[in-house]
């Protein structure tokens, strides 16, 4: 989708490390890549590879100490409403709200809209991801997935330009984060939002992602990109896309098995 057309985020040469009170850690080592609008982005890669400071990067939580990342031409220097982070834990919404209030909160706090018109943006996401008879509920009586359901509702409803999302289904059980795949997969088909997606499973990857991003171990750096169409497809090798993935991914450093096929 790159002819001719600019990217939306770009990212460029991009080393992150953290200074700890003894060492200095190298999250990620001069990787690029860009994301086009309407992506479903994926950065795929074992434990600690860098994978969630990434996405810290471009939510603009954490400076390149080499290189640079652009959102419309922009270097990201600091966080803003046109990226919106969704986590994986489940206690990410206010438990004194409401699910309505929790996600009409975000919009007015953002200073996005008024109270009125952020109560009905909120209903219109809430029940874009089928939770309308729950507006009213408190978090604590929502299952994991519900909780997890509200988390991107929020999020869509800010309209941001890319919608970050960090491992967002690793804590639920594996039908529910089945579910949860297609229900993201259905809500962009609705509306072709862009998505930034980390995850450490291959099979998630190639469900959700059109593109996918390879990282290798610690510290990150790019092994190569991968198109999917979300199916596990036999390539003219005769292997599945997905062990085609663990084997680039694998390939330079096959004791290190963290990431997986869960
Ligand atoms: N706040 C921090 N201070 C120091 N080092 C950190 C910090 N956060 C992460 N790291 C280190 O940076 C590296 C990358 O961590 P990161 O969390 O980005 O990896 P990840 O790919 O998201 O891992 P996982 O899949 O396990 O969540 C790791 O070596 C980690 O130990």
């Amino acid at each position: 989708m790159s002819n001719g057309v600019a990217p939306l985020l770009a990212v460029k040469g991009v080393t992150l490390q953290y200074q700890t009170r003894d060492h200095l850690v190298t999250a990620t080592y001069r990787v690029s890549f860009d994301i086009y609008r309407s992506d479903r982005y994926v950065i795929l890669g074992p434990s600690g590879c860098g994978k969630s400071t990434l996405l810290k990067a471009v939510g603009g939580f954490i400076r390149p100490v080499e290189g640079e990342i652009r959102l419309n031409d922009t270097v990201i220097t600091k966080p803003g409403p046109d990226r919106v982070l969704v986590f994986q834990e489940f206690d990410q919404l206010l438990p004194w709200k409401t699910v309505k209030q929790n996600v009409a909160f975000a919009l007015t706090a953002s200073g996005k809209m008024g109270g009125r018109e952020a109560e009905q943006r909120a209903l219109h996401y809430i029940n874009m991801v089928g939770l309308s008879k729950f507006a009213d509920n408190h978090p604590h009586t929502l299952s994991g997935g519900m909780k997890q359901r509200v988390a991107i509702a929020r999020g869509m409803a800010m309209e941001p330009e890319i919608l970050l999302m960090d491992e967002p289904f690793a804590a639920l059980d594996a039908l529910t984060r089945a579910k949860m795949q297609e229900e993201l997969l259905q809500l962009w088909d609705d509306t072709k939002f862009t998505v930034l997606f980390v995850t450490h499973s291959i099979t998630e990857a190639v469900r959700v992602g059109n593109r996918i991003l390879l990282l290798s171990a610690h510290p990150g750096q790019v092994k190569g990109e991968i198109n999917s169409n979300g199916t596990d497809d036999i390539g003219a090798d005769g292997r599945p896309l997905s062990e085609r993935i663990e084997h680039l991914l694998f390939e330079q450093n096959i004791g290190e098995r963290s990431a997986s096929h869960g």
